[in-house]
């Protein structure tokens, strides 16, 4: 397998977070990029991830069989990884299949896109036993590990909240641009590089 330019490895896990990876990789590949999926546990509570499975089999995207075992063939082949492995009900620490995956995509050095939470974080917390994404895209309200998170970008997405729960949670969900369904949040490095320096320049 050759890299070229759109070649994007979807990491998808056995709940509800594997299932945006599984919409995510449909999207990509309409987009034109040119996603790869790995979706090794099919959880039987999630039979609508079955329909979303199949939805990218009949757009004929690639399944992996098995994770590469070193993350030099990850890099050698994708431009990206999308983490889609575990979101807000992962608890630590990782167990059986996904633990090495986790391991190997640690050492990848092409840039990681989380889908709600870095998968090795709880909910609340972050981990250094997990993944150091340079993106993350929270869905629907960022949870609480986001304020602890080190990458460059943060995007909130899923913005059609109801008022009710907003309110309810008191989530202070930020405006959205225009009819876009996306947003771009501040991380702890845009706030840094806002802040004058010193010299006041
Ligand atoms: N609820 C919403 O409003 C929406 C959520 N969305 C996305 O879905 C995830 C949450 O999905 P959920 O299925 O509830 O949970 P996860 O995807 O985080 O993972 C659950 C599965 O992971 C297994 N698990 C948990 N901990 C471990 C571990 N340490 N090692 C291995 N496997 C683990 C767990 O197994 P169990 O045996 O514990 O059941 C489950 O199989 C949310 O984050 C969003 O991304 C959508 O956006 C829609 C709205």
């Amino acid at each position: 397998m050759t890299r070229d330019n759109g070649a994007i490895l979807v990491c998808c896990g056995p709940g509800y977070n594997g299932g945006v990876g599984l919409v995510c990789a449909r999207h990509l590949k309409l987009f034109g990029y040119r996603p790869t999926v790995f979706y090794p546990v099919k959880s039987n509570m999630a039979s609508i991830c079955d329909s979303l499975s199949r939805q990218c089999e009949s757009l004929d995207l690639p399944f992996l069989s098995y994770f590469p075992s070193e993350s030099h063939l990850i890099q050698d082949s994708y431009n990206l990884v999308v983490d889609a492995l575990f979101g807000f009900r992962f608890k630590p620490p990782v167990k059986d299949t996904f633990a090495s995956v986790i391991e190997t995509l640690k050492k990848v050095e092409i840039p990681i896109c989380s889908v709600d939470v870095p998968s090795g974080w709880g909910a609340e917390s972050a981990s250094p036993d997990g993944l150091q994404p340079e993106l993350l895209i929270s869905i629907a309200a960022p949870k609480r590990c986001a304020k602890l998170f080190q990458g460059k970008f943060h995007y909130l997405g899923g913005r059609f909240v109801p008022r009710t729960l907003e309110q309810k949670f008191d989530l202070k969900l930020p405006p959205y641009p225009g009819t876009d369904c996306v947003v771009e949040l501040k991380t702890q490095k845009s706030t840094e590089d806002e802040k004058p320096d010193d010299t006041g320049e």
